[in-house]
């Protein structure tokens, strides 16, 4: 696990830049595509921010969500919803690049949907992205794993529903375990202090938190701003 201290949200949008046109560089060039998983909440704005700077054939680019909200892709609360409107402009990106929840369906059969999705975009059950780009909330979850939950536990599912969520909306997809930690490489992109005391709990106390499971075969990578490592 690497991890880097930067001073800002600047900071952070720089980092993160710099380390997804590196990453999708090697993977276009040694596979021919680059699969890249995106949060939502805080990451939203490192990405749209970041992203449109990266030198990249955006042609080889699939993109897909570690997790998303079931709602109308016209809610503020929809992750694509976002990236759509403050990333697809700024970018050589279209719509068909972007694996997006089946609309008016329940969670349940949104996720099975999207694992389909998946299976076909990478051709296979093993759904290896070469890079999941992660936020966490103040309680330690991260995608739509929270602390306690049952699905922590999910071995089998490669993407699970929940209708429980503790943050609002309560009806979201996820990836899961196995699919996060078979990824090439991860990137959590953390600021503010109200993240400090999470950051400390499981950087530095090593406690038993969703984002602790977060442990990739590949890399691993923390980029935090200066208020997020102060307890560190
Ligand atoms: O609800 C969500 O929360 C997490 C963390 O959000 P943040 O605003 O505290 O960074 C996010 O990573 C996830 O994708 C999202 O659905």
């Amino acid at each position: 696990m690497t991890i880097i201290k930067v001073a800002d949200e600047a900071g952070i949008i720089n980092k993160l830049t710099s380390y997804v046109e590196k990453i999708s560089n090697d993977a276009i060039l040694n596979r021919g595509k680059f699969f890249i998983g995106l949060s939502g909440g805080s990451v939203v704005k490192y990405l749209c921010e970041g992203l449109p700077k990266v030198d990249t054939d955006w042609s080889k680019w699939v993109l897909a969500f570690c997790d998303e909200r079931v709602v109308p892709e016209d809610s503020e609360d929809s992750t694509f919803g976002t990236y759509e409107k403050q990333l697809i402009p700024k970018t050589n990106l279209s719509r068909n690049q972007f694996l997006i929840i089946k609309q008016g369906v329940s969670a349940e059969e949104a996720a099975r949907d999207y694992t389909e999705q998946l299976k076909n975009a990478f051709k296979s059950d093993d759904f290896k992205f070469d890079l999941l780009l992660l936020g966490m909330g103040p309680d330690g979850h991260t995608c739509s794993l929270f602390p306690n939950h049952p699905l922590l536990k999910e071995a089998t599912l490669h993407v699970a529903s929940i209708t429980d969520s503790p943050k609002p909306p309560p009806e979201r997809i996820t990836l899961t375990y196995p699919v996060i930690n078979n990824a090439r490489n991860c990137i959590f992109a953390i600021s503010g202090a109200g993240k400090a005391d999470m950051v400390r709990r499981i950087l530095k106390d090593n406690e038993d938190l969703p984002a602790a499971r977060v442990q990739p075969q590949g890399s691993l990578y923390w980029i935090l701003d200066e208020a997020a490592a102060a307890n560190l």
